[in-house]
């Protein structure tokens, strides 16, 4: 997909919500679990419930391979199941891979050629030859962590050599390896404060914004200092979406949460003209 169908999606669907497909099989309702895959018939009643008001799905790919084979047989068949039934969805695979080229390689493979999906996140800390074997299929897309939702973000990614953070360093130099139309940066809704800054070295890259919901980062300040005129922005809600209800009405209570912030989302986008 690339950067005028992900906008024009927005626009259609007044909304830029992500949803964070982090399936932990230990939190699915209990009358799944007699179905021969419990996680795919919950992905698919949450995508069926939720894909009116969301742009793109992100499946977090440790859900998956935390079952062996029987996890990737899940996620095969849910983007399987979204590309074919809701081919204009952006997605995601939440991987945060990155190795020596060769091995990034065999990554990207998987993901954006065995697999469809649109895009990977990818760490940056391996430099350029680990990033740009995943920037070589054309229309998809390297989601590069720049400043991340959790504590541990302190650790390293604040690090000041001169007037640059370390995050910054990497939102400047990977320009150089990928452009607004294939490369999107991960900025944790937490640190919404930051945006401002960050809109000042990457002013019209997508980013994907994680931590509203469960983590408490808020939507609005989000849309405040992050939004630009396409409006630049996927904002993900995992578990404050799929695990909003543990009763058979589960899907039905993800499609009104996944509702409510697309309603907030929309005020926000005409709030700031992109709509
Ligand atoms: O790359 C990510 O998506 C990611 C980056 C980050 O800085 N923080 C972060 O929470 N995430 C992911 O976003 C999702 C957030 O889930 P919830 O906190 O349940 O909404 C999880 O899949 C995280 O792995």
């Amino acid at each position: 997909m690339n950067y005028q169908a992900l906008f024009e999606q927005i626009k259609k669907k007044k909304s830029f919500l992500c949803v964070g497909l982090d399936s932990d099989i230990k939190k699915i309702p209990s009358h799944l679990l007699d179905s021969e895959d419990p996680v795919f018939e919950f992905n698919k009643e949450i995508v069926d419930a939720t894909a009116e008001f969301t742009v793109a799905y992100k499946p977090n790919i440790a859900f998956y391979e935390c079952r062996g084979a029987q996890g990737w047989n899940s996620l095969e068949k849910t983007v399987n199941y979204i590309k074919e039934k809701y081919p204009e969805i952006f997605l995601i695979a939440d991987a945060k891979r990155g190795d020596i080229g060769n091995t990034s390689k065999m990554y990207a493979s998987a993901f954006l050629e065995n697999m469809p999906f649109d895009s990977i996140t990818v760490a940056p800390y391996m430099g350029e030859d680990s990033v740009t074997p995943f920037l070589e299929y054309k229309n998809k897309w390297v989601i590069l962590l720049a400043l991340t939702s959790n504590k541990g973000a302190f650790d390293l990614q604040f690090f000041q050599e001169g007037e640059q953070k370390l995050f910054e360093k990497v939102l400047e130099k990977s320009q150089d390896w990928g452009t607004k139309e294939n490369m999107m940066y991960v900025v944790g809704a937490t640190k919404a404060e930051m945006l401002g800054d960050i809109r000042k070295i990457a002013p019209d890259h997508f980013l994907l914004v994680p931590g509203v919901g469960a983590q408490g980062g808020s939507l609005q300040e989000v849309a405040k200092y992050g939004m630009n005129q396409s409006c630049g922005l996927l904002v993900n809600s995992s578990r404050g979406v799929i695990f909003a209800d543990a009763s058979e009405n589960f899907a039905k209570v993800a499609g009104e949460k996944a509702k409510e912030l697309q309603l907030e989302m929309e005020d926000l986008l005409k709030e700031k003209s992109v709509l």
